[in-house]
Order: C-alpha cells, then structure tokens, then sequence
C-alpha cells in the first residue's frame, strides 16, 4: 500500500513493489561484512538520496578527504549519470547505485585502466547470477544484459570516470526490482522482470563489492594484464557482443558495421568491417544487429 498524501492509503497498482516490499540497505551489516583490515574497502557510506554517487565521490576525492577503497551507495539519485553524458534513472530503492574510489597505480599502468569497466561489468554479472540466479550478458563495453520474455534489455551500467592524476571514480548502477510500469526506456530491464529469485539488495551489494574486490586484486597483482589476471577470457566468456553483427556509433557520429571478432590488448572492440578491413573501437554505442545465433 502506499500512503496518499491525506495520510490515507491506495491499492498498490499491479506489477508495483510498495515502500515495504523495498527494504532499506542495511548500512551497518554491509559495513562490518565488507570493510575489513588489509581488505581493499576502507570505508562504505550509504545515503537516503543524492544527486551522482559519482559525482560525490569524484568532489571527495579531488579535495583528498577519501582514500582508496571508499565506497558511497545511495538508495536514490536525482540526477545519476550514464556514459556519454546520458542521464542513468534510479528511484528509491529498486536497485544498486554504488561508486567506488579505486587508484591502480603505479602498479597498474595507466594505458591499461580502460580495463576498469569491463572488470567491474565481470564483478557485477558473476554477484548477479550468484545472489539473484538471474542469467546476465555483457554488451560492450559497460551494459549489464538481462533477458526478459526472450529479449535483451539493459538492467546495469558502469561509468568509469578519472580523477585528477590516479584517482578512478568506478560508479555501478543496477536495475534490481523496477516493474514493467517503471522502467525509464524502452530498452531497459530488470532483475525482477527477468525472474530473479531474489531481490534483497543485501546479498547482492556484497557480492558486487566482493567480486569487485577479488577481481581488481587479481588484476592488480597481474600489472593489469587482461591475459595473466584472467580478466579477458572471463569477459569474452560472458559478452554478449563478441561474435555478432554490429553497428558501432562512434564520437562524431561516424558510424561502421562489422563483425565483433575480439577485444585488443586495451580492452577495444575489434571489428571485421563490412568494408573487410579491421578496426578497434574505444569508445562509442554499440547495437547488435541481429539476436544471437
Ligand atoms: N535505470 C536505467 N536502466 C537502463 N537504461 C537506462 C536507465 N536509466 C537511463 N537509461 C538510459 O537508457 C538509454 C538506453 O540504454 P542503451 O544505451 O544501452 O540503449 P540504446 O540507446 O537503446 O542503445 P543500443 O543502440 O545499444 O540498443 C541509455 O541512454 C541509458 O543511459
Ligand atoms: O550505462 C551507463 O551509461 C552507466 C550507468 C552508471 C550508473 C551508475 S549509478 C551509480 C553511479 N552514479 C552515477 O551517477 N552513475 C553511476
């Protein structure tokens, strides 16, 4: 039910999760689960509502209040930012909207950074199956996909941003209970629409943040190699755009088609292009062309 501003209550709409059904994040349990000594977490802050967890943790860091492994989680954010300066919807407690403070070097060199994203799309989707036992794909480079009535839609998102000279802003976004009379476009989906069994956010926020923290000591310790760290073939294995018919819309709007055969040492997307050349794409909008095969 949900309360009616005379203080009354309504008939929750069908497909709708009410308040209760949407509890809190256990702020202090996560704490004591997550920020251990010698762990990478150094400290983990969860707040009622924000603007960016992004852009909060990007101010902190630039005016050197937050080491690295600060971790800020909103249950809400009123102006959450995607990739491309695209805007990232997320109401009150349907999903995960975490940032984390990360500085890789100087053991990680900076070309290999561009990994961080596709590291933190691997964390994510092994937490999701993990927690939720719900089936995701990565679609390159940041998207989380989930498959719901036998399509593919969009329920996560990474947007990697740096700070000053080593500082990483890795922001997490996921679509854990949003109905189908929520969702903010067409392409989106959800945990909950795709039939997860179970949407506690608890569980899943601590895999996420385990997984993240396992994977980045690994690559870490591999000087950031995707090969040695076992990133790579971790991420091939689970993308859903490596071996599919694409159209990749690049800054500028220059558009190519190809095949996706594979990712460069860079973490790029390597096309076989229509035209029969091949070519590495760093950044830009991906469609898949056709379902896969
Ligand atoms: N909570 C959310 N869940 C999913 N998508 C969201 C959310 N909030 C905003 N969006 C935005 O919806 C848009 C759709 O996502 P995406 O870029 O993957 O799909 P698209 O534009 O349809 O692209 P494609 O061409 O790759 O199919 C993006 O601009 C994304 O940032
Ligand atoms: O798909 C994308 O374009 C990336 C979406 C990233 C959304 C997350 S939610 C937590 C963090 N704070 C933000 O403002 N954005 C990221």
């Amino acid at each position: 039910m949900t309360a009616t501003p005379s203080g009354g209550s309504a008939p929750e709409p069908p497909g709708r999760w009410s308040d209760l059904e949407r509890p809190p994040l256990n702020a202090t349990g996560l704490r004591r689960a997550l920020v251990r000594p010698g762990g990478l977490w150094t400290s983990l802050d969860v707040v009622e509502v924000t603007g960016s967890t992004n852009t909060d943790l990007a101010e902190r860091a630039a005016a050197g209040t937050v080491p690295e492994g600060a971790v800020l989680v909103s249950e809400e954010q009123s102006a959450g930012r995607g990739r491309l300066d695209r805007h990232w919807v997320a109401p009150a407690r349907s999903g995960i909207f975490v940032s984390v403070l990360l500085r890789p070097g100087p053991a990680v060199p900076a070309t290999r950074w561009g990994w961080l994203p596709l590291l933190a799309g691997v964390a994510t989707a092994t937490a999701v199956s993990r927690t939720a036992g719900t089936d995701t794909a990565l679609k390159w480079p940041n998207d989380l996909l989930v498959t719901v009535d036998g399509e593919e839609r969009k329920a996560g998102g990474v947007l990697s941003e740096r700070v000053g000279d080593g500082d990483v802003v890795l922001g997490i976004g996921l679509n854990v209970s949003l109905g189908a009379d929520e969702l903010p476009v067409p392409g989106a989906g959800s945990l909950a629409l795709a039939g997860a069994v179970s949407t506690d956010r608890d569980p899943i926020l601590r895999a996420v943040l385990r997984s993240l923290e396992q994977w980045y000591g690994d690559w870490r310790a591999a000087e950031g190699d995707p090969a040695r760290s076992g990133l790579l073939e971790a991420y091939a294995a689970g993308c859903a755009t490596l071996g599919r018919a694409v159209r990749a819309v690049l800054p500028g709007d220059r558009e190519i088609s190809g095949e996706a055969v594979a990712l460069d040492g860079d973490g790029r997307l390597v096309l076989r292009t229509d035209g029969g050349g091949r070519e590495a794409v760093g950044a830009g909008d991906i469609v898949h062309l056709r379902p896969r095969g």
